[in-house]
């Protein structure tokens, strides 16, 4: 008797950018540049210096418009319904953002509010945010006493606070001690479980190893994209690093 098949589910893209070119006073950063997020899934975005990450995240983010494509976050297009894309859209950005003069609770309590949340819903979702990051016992302190790695979990609980379904990290763990960037890679790792969608930008080729996907970035143009040991497997011996060192071998970077 044959086994039943079951064929796999693909869900529709929590972010799917097409085409998206982007230059800079007629000097190209991003050349049409294709990339998707589906639920659960983990992709990194690996490049060198000046690949054209943060541009490509201002992009996605609503910083700025494409010069070409689209980019849709759950199913919604940027340019014509960026209240609801932006609405299921968490991000963490390179530089630190927390007002350090407000209190973990205040700055918690902002981002409710700009997202609109009902005010019976703010102070449970910022209870349950600060017990998941181990945070309450700080929520009332000013920010600027917090240490980097709990100020980026701060930051962190506030990306989720309106529940959104893609998260972005933009070289999150910069900066951090070896104990507080596992804190973040492993709050990553549980919400992938969840079913969130990241996208987690860096040029560090250990991070990009957790990845469902690598989508490697140079120059404004993908030169990569699948798991991390297809792109390993491009080195011999088979090696991350070296892998992605070939494959940008023309940026200052990899000299
Ligand atoms: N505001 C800007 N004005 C002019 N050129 C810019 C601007 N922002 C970025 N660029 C240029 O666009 C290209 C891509 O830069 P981008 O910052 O997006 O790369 P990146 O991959 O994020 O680099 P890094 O890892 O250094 O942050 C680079 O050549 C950069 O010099």
């Amino acid at each position: 008797m044959p086994l039943s098949t079951h064929p796999k589910v693909v869900s529709d893209p929590l972010l799917q950018a097409s085409d998206v070119a982007k230059a800079y006073d007629g000097k190209p950063a991003l050349n049409g540049v294709d990339i998707a997020v589906r639920a659960g899934e983990l992709v990194v975005l690996l490049g060198p210096n000046g690949a054209g990450k943060s541009t490509l995240l201002q992009l996605i983010t609503g910083l700025f418009t494409p010069d070409r494509g689209s980019i849709a976050i759950c199913g919604h297009d940027l340019r014509s319904g960026i209240v609801p894309a932006l609405a299921q859209l968490g991000v963490v950005f390179q530089q630190p953002t927390l007002d350090l003069e407000l209190s973990v609770e205040a700055n918690l309590r902002f981002h409710a509010e700009l997202h609109g949340l009902p005010g019976n819903q703010v102070r449970t979702r910022i209870a349950a945010a600060a017990e998941r990051f181990g945070l309450t016992d700080r929520l009332h302190s000013p920010a600027r006493e917090l240490s980097g790695g709990n100020r980026r979990r701060v930051e962190l609980a506030r990306a989720l606070l309106h529940e959104p379904r893609l998260l972005v990290m933009d070289e999150a763990t910069v900066g951090l001690d070896p104990a507080s960037r596992r804190d973040i890679l492993s709050h990553i790792l549980s919400l992938r479980a969840a079913g969130m969608g990241i996208l987690w930008t860096t040029h560090l080729v250990d991070e990009a190893a957790m990845g469902d996907a690598i989508v490697v970035l140079n120059r404004g143009n993908v030169v990569f994209e699948g798991a991390p040991a297809e792109l390993a497997a491009r080195s011999q011996p088979a090696d991350l690093g070296n892998a992605f060192l070939r494959l940008t071998a023309d940026t200052d970077a990899a000299a």
